[in-house]
């Protein structure tokens, strides 16, 4: 994956090319870059803007080495500019992920760049971008609104805009507000997303720049767009909570970088919280009937999933029932994998949901019932809005590419699952997928506190012995 950034240069760094190129130079991502324009800028005025010549423009974008996978646009200052852009997008072997961050007042002077409007002069690019990320003013300068949904219907109808709005919430904080809230409104997903950091007291200059390269940074070391925007967030937030000292490579790893991230559909409970478990290490077999429950209940295990997913109810019923009256003899917490009413009318450990649960399960029956809680996350927003949940443990998958379930386009790996380990200091997390014999040396070197496997233990000649092995391993490695 490649990036080129496309920004306006101003000289000192504050903001533009320059320190978008050192921003991507600080997470390790090497970028090509062309200059949109140039710009003279002081801390508090703009004293110069104007757009490069659209023939060098064009040239230099036909001098590229190779195409570009993700393209960052910043300062657009005039439609020529934007439409040498959009023809050369078109004639790319494989459409980029652009991120535009549409640049239409200086936030230090509030004057505008162009006599042109926003709209006039990005109209040509919007049909090609993937994610957009305005501030409440050019929003409005755009849309003629601040309100996210609304925003989104006119850029859709006006502009053919086909992509993700990220509406940056900082231009509109008041002074009573200690938080400042973007929104995500991702296209097909009816759920507003919430990112939400502290207000920050000092301004700095090129915020939405950095956040947009950032943004583009994650894109092009594979992160998918959700989770972009979540490490950008957290970028931002780190160069602010050090600036100007330089910041540390690579992605941060301190939680309190990272915004709280929520959904309209499950808003955070500050008073919620499921119990703990009682035993927070060791293997974790996901099974499918009780009667593997009741052969892996004398191996040393301590935690176990019935995961049963076809069933008739009335089997399905007398299979939770017969697992809890099994885990409950030999202590062990059993947790009932989608089927929550069952796990609480029935009087089970704990409930395991996955990410579509979340949105229709019933969290405050399930914790007023005293059921723990797991949660399966698939990256940095789910990390970040499962732990907002406060649940007993963070499942985290798939960590290798697995045949028990299609997980295609969610494989963590070692490196991402390390950070999560970090970033969920205090809750426990469990690595899921393709976890066997041979790899679980590197899944425990990430400190992660339980493994759960499936074939690994359903799939073996020797299930009993393979999972009091394999529990043995992840115990004395935890201990
Ligand atoms: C420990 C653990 N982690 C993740 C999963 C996956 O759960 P979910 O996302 O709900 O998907 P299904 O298992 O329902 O297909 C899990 N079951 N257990
Ligand atoms: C249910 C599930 N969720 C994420 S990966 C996975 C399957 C894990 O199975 P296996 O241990 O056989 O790879
Ligand atoms: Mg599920």
């Amino acid at each position: 994956m490649s990036l080129l950034i496309l920004s306006g240069f101003e000289a000192n760094g504050m903001a533009g090319l320059l320190a978008d190129d050192r921003l991507a130079n600080g997470l390790n991502i090497p970028a090509a870059a062309i200059a949109t324009g140039q710009t003279a800028q002081t801390a508090s005025a703009l004293m110069h803007a104007s757009a490069t010549d659209p023939n060098v423009m064009q040239q230099q974008l036909s001098s590229l080495n190779q195409p570009p996978s993700v393209i960052k646009i910043g300062a657009v200052f005039d439609v020529a500019t934007a439409q040498v852009i959009a023809n050369w997008l078109s004639t790319l072997p494989h459409r980029p992920t652009v991120v535009l961050d549409p640049v239409g007042l200086s936030s230090g002077d509030h004057r505008p760049l162009s006599t042109m409007t926003l709209g006039e002069r990005l109209a040509p690019l919007l049909p090609w971008v993937s994610l957009l990320t305005p501030n409440t003013d050019e929003a409005k300068a755009l849309a003629g609104t601040t309100e996210s949904v609304q925003i989104l219907r006119v850029l859709q109808a006006q502009y053919d805009f086909r992509g993700t709005l990220l509406l940056k919430g900082g231009h509109s904080v008041s002074e009573q507000d200690d938080v400042v809230t973007d929104e995500l409104l991702v296209p097909d997903d009816p759920r507003r997303w919430q990112l939400q950091q502290p207000k920050r007291l000092s301004k700095l200059r090129g915020t939405g720049c950095r956040l947009s390269t950032a943004i583009a940074c994650a894109l092009t070391d594979g992160y998918a767009l959700t989770d972009a925007c979540v490490l950008g967030s957290a970028v931002l937030h780190r160069y602010w909570r050090l600036a100007p000292k330089p910041t540390a490579p690579g992605w941060p790893d301190t939680l309190s970088d990272y915004p709280v991230v929520s959904t309209d559909t499950h808003p955070t409970s500050p008073d919620r919280t499921f119990p703990a478990l009682d035993w927070p290490s060791g293997l974790y077999p996901v099974v499918d009937s009780a009667q593997w429950v009741q052969r892996l209940a004398n191996t040393g295990i301590r935690t176990l999933q019935l995961r049963i997913k076809h069933a008739r109810s009335d089997v399905l019923s007398d299979q939770i029932r017969q697992a809890i009256e099994i885990a409950n003899a030999h202590q062990l917490q059993l947790f009932i994998n989608d089927h929550w009413q069952q796990a609480i009318e029935l009087g089970a450990y704990g409930v395991h949901l996955g990410q579509e649960d979340l949105d229709t399960a019933d969290l405050a029956a399930i914790a007023n019932a005293g059921l723990r809680l797991g949660i399966s996350t698939h990256g940095d927003t789910e990390l970040l809005r499962a732990l907002a949940l406060k649940p007993s443990y963070l499942a985290v998958g798939a960590v290798f590419p697995t045949q028990t379930k299609d997980m295609s386009g969610q494989i963590q790996g070692i490196g991402r699952l390390r950070r999560y380990v970090r970033l969920s200091k205090g809750t426990p997390v469990v690595a899921i997928g393709g976890i066997n014999v041979q790899n679980l040396a590197d899944v425990l070197d990430t400190n992660v506190d339980m493994v759960a496997v499936v074939s690994a233990v359903t799939a073996s000649t020797a299930p009993e012995r393979d999972a009091h092995l394999l529990n043995e391993r992840v115990m004395r490695c935890r201990h």
